[in-house]
């Protein structure tokens, strides 16, 4: 048994999110042995890891059951998974847009349930796990933060109204910056650079911005101008981004498509 989990974990859908938290776990120290993932279609699963297409057949609870199939699977899960799980069964769910009340309603056994959203960066340790509870007892809540923790930054929401914005922001967060990345290169290569050379030059320079942002005291306004010489050329260019706020209206309005697309697949869960 690894110090992270005293019990099994089953985990519900192991396809890219489930998958990478997966690999997540087990590169934290989890033993393979102690988890069952359940899904009809799970690929390149890790070595020791059991695979199930359904609960198994000895009745015994999981400690963890984790939830990462497709929210719009959520009803053809439930039914076969609700009746195995106990009180002390911690419900952990990272599906999009589906809420603590619509989740308890599939799911009336445990005490305690921890809605997540992580996203695809955990699987090398270097994601984002905002985390809103119910329930919870001090143990579970401990348990849930043992389990996100190794995977990335964890942060608490209070509030589970705010889930959408999270979402958009850290969840779909790494799709926007693949975007990014790729236009960038897109960009150098117009400007002459060989395409495969653009792509390594636009990677790294993300990768080395985020540190430094992420290492710093200084706002990343302030390490902007720090690249910005008075009347140099990184000036004209995020004259571009700026002019009329183009670069924060541009995400402004593609978080909240996101956000809005979170509020109708809550909205479906619920039944409306
Ligand atoms: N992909 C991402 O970056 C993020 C995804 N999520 C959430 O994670 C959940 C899964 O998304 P993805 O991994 O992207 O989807 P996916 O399609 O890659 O994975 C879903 C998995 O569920 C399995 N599955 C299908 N039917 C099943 C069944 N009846 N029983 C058990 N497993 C079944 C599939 O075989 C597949 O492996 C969604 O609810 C999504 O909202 C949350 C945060 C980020
Ligand atoms: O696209 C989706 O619905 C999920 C939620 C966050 C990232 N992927």
């Amino acid at each position: 048994m690894s110090e992270l989990l005293e019990g099994p974990l089953w985990l519900v859908g192991a396809g890219n999110m489930g998958g990478a938290m997966l690999r997540g776990w087990l590169a934290a120290g989890v033993d393979p042995r102690q988890v069952i993932v359940i899904d009809p279609a799970a690929k390149d699963l890790p070595e020791g890891v059991i695979a199930l297409p359904a609960p198994p057949p000895d009745g015994a609870a999981p400690a963890v059951l984790v939830l990462a199939v497709k929210p719009q699977l959520l009803d053809v899960v439930a039914p076969g998974i609700a009746p195995a799980l106990e009180r002390e069964t911690l419900l952990v769910s990272i599906l999009a847009g589906v809420e603590v009340a619509s989740l308890r309603q599939r799911f009336p056994h445990p005490a305690g349930v921890v809605r997540v959203m992580p996203n695809t960066p955990v699987a090398i340790g270097k994601g984002v796990m905002a985390l809103h509870g119910s329930g919870l007892s001090a143990d579970a809540a401990a348990l849930a933060e043992r389990l996100t923790r190794p995977l990335g930054l964890v942060e608490w929401i209070e509030r589970e109204d705010q889930f959408d914005a999270v979402t958009a922001l850290s969840g779909c967060g790494p799709a926007f910056l693949f975007r990014f990345i790729d236009a960038m290169a897109d960009a150098g290569a117009a400007l002459g650079l060989p395409a495969d050379q653009a792509a390594r030059l636009a990677v790294a320079t993300v990768e080395g911005a985020a540190l430094l942002a992420a290492r710093s005291d200084e706002s990343p306004a302030i390490l902007a101008d720090r690249v910005a010489s008075p009347g140099g050329s990184t000036r004209e260019g995020m004259n571009v981004l700026d002019k009329d706020g183009a670069i924060r209206d541009l995400l402004a309005r593609t978080l909240a498509a996101s956000a809005r697309r979170n509020a109708e697949m809550a909205a479906a869960a619920r039944g409306e």
